[in-house]
């Protein structure tokens, strides 16, 4: 049990670690991937061509539930930046989470003590939902330079440094995360965090990140998604 904002969330099955130094926006990534690859409990997909982490029980069950709800209160259609002329490219719901929430507050923080990003770097959470035969097509998280929402996007923060996702609970079937690039299926899992780096290691941009939320085939399947960037959000 811990205590929180006043309120108390249960986070007993959930990996004890400590908290992670500052590694401000995340694009200098050395210094942490090395400290997230020390972590017990977390492991490397091994690839030389994208740096992926995966964290099992990050949340607690009844947490996730929470913040499902939350997502639920504030769902409508998806949207995508650089519309590519396919509508059925991303067919999910999008929900906020209030940021002023002591539950997104407390996200917002566990997420950083564990990656060590700088929470000034972060977008909102958002919440995705997907219904079954819902997706979201191959894409990479980055805005693509001389795409015609580049600017808009980009100009004061920067582009998308870490993407950290988590899956809020388990699809029945289908729904999970592909990286085609190097060929790994992620399955849903309650509680599973991914943290991804989406440069290499030069701080480019890394095509390698091309992900795709697949097809939901029975059930139905959360997840959240905290994006970093280059400068501060606001
Ligand atoms: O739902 C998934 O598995 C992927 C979600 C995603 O890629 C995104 O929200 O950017
Ligand atoms: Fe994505």
């Amino acid at each position: 049990m811990r205590e929180v904002f006043g309120k108390v969330w249960r986070v007993t099955d959930a990996p004890a670690f400590p908290a992670a130094p500052s590694f401000g926006s995340g694009l200098d990534a050395a210094a942490m991937v090395a400290h997230l690859a020390a972590l017990p409990g977390v492991q490397r997909v091994p690839s030389p061509k994208l740096t992926l982490f995966v964290c099992r029980k990050f949340l607690d069950a009844e947490t996730c539930a929470q913040v499902r709800d939350a997502v639920d209160a504030t769902r409508r259609p998806s949207t995508v930046a650089d519309f590519n002329g396919d509508r059925a490219f991303r067919t999910s719901e999008t929900g906020d989470l209030d940021s002023l929430a002591p539950l997104t507050q407390w996200l917002d923080a566990r997420i950083s003590a564990f990656t060590g990003l700088d929470p000034a770097h972060g977008e909102p959470i958002q919440g995705q939902r997907y219904a079954v035969g819902q997706e979201f097509k191959p894409h990479t998280d980055y805005f693509e330079p001389g795409g015609v929402d580049f600017d808009r996007h980009c100009r004061v923060a920067g582009n998308r440094t870490w993407t950290v996702m988590l899956y809020l609970n388990e699809p029945e079937a289908g729904g999970a995360t592909r990286f085609k690039a190097i060929n790994k299926i992620i399955q849903p899992e309650t509680g599973k965090l991914l943290a991804w780096n989406n440069r290499q290691a030069d701080g480019t941009l890394n095509p390698a990140t091309l992900h795709h939320g697949m097809k939901v085939r029975a059930g139905t399947k959360y997840v959240i998604t905290k994006w970093f960037r280059e400068r501060a959000w606001r």
